[in-house]
């Protein structure tokens, strides 16, 4: 159904990348280990979403695991046996944040387990739509330790402090219908059709001007790390930012003349 994208960097031991039209499908690919989030992956996953990311032809990406697993965290065989000094001189994890320096817009599409790291992940995406059977949550006090890819910032920014504390506190898994009306989850959607629907929305996304979409994403991910006043001033300027751009001059132009815009990206 979809091609295979042909990169610089073409073979990958740990995803399967694709594209449907405008749109890149990043697919985790370690269905054995429940897609654990290994080291090779992370590596894998930065180089191909900056390849994504500078290139012109694709105007979104989408990310997903399998029916079972979307990624049931940070890969535990490969930490067991670390020590305090090793996790810090190899900056453990601070790669995975990489995923949020990537300009276009990301989907997560979340099937089955998103634990930990694979929960962190997701939330580092753009818009989640989640099956019907997902499951998220960041166990790691089960494990001993606590989240360490942005999990408690990201959570209690999504759904509060008291959720958070109750989520990273037990351990505890919430399902599809629950993250829905946490607002983690934009959709709750059937198994089988969740990375279809997904590819869907991305390729309109995609459709649109993808400096303009770059953007909004920027914009609304300030926010988090803004206060309001500085966020409404960020955004002003990127709204300003747009009239030097043609794609705003024919989106309103289009209008005015009542037909389609034909968006070229400048
Ligand atoms: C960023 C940080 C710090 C982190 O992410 S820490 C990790 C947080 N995540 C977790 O604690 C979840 C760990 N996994 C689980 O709890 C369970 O595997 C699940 C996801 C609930 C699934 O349970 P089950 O359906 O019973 O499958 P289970 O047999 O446990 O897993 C299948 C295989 O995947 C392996 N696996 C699952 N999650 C893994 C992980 N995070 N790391 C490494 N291997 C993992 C598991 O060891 C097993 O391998 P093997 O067949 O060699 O024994």
């Amino acid at each position: 159904m979809f091609t295979k994208l042909v990169f610089r960097f073409s073979t990958y031991n740990f995803i399967n990348v694709t594209q449907k039209g405008q749109v890149a499908l990043i697919q985790f690919n370690r269905p054995k280990a429940m897609n654990a989030l290994c080291d090779g992956l992370i590596k894998e996953l930065n180089q191909v979403t900056q390849e994504i990311d500078s290139n012109p032809e694709y105007g979104s990406i989408v990310i997903t695991g399998n029916e079972k697993a979307f990624a049931a965290g940070a890969d535990i065989k490969e930490m067991q046996d670390k020590s305090f000094p090793q996790v810090q001189n190899i900056q453990m994890l601070a790669s995975w944040e990489n995923l949020t320096n990537i300009k276009k817009p990301i989907l997560a599409a979340v099937n089955g387990y998103a634990l930990g790291g694979g929960f962190e992940l997701a939330m580092m995406c753009d818009i989640i739509y989640a099956g019907e059977n997902a499951k998220f949550g960041l166990p790691e006090i089960t494990l001993g330790t606590i989240p360490g890819c942005g999990g408690t910032q990201r959570l209690i920014r999504a759904v509060g402090k008291s959720k958070a504390m109750e989520m990273t506190l037990t351990g505890e898994f919430i399902d599809a219908q629950t993250a829905l009306s946490y607002g983690l989850v934009s959709k709750v959607l059937p198994v089988s059709n969740l990375v279809e629907e997904t590819l869907k929305v991305a390729e309109k996304i995609a459709s649109f001007s993808k400096p303009v979409a770059a953007l909004i994403k920027d914009t609304i991910n300030e926010a988090e790390n803004i206060g309001l006043r500085e966020g409404v001033k960020y955004e002003r300027k990127a709204f300003y930012s747009t009239f030097a751009t043609q794609d705003r001059k024919e989106g309103m132009s289009a209008f005015v003349e009542k037909r389609k815009p034909s968006w070229t990206d400048n």
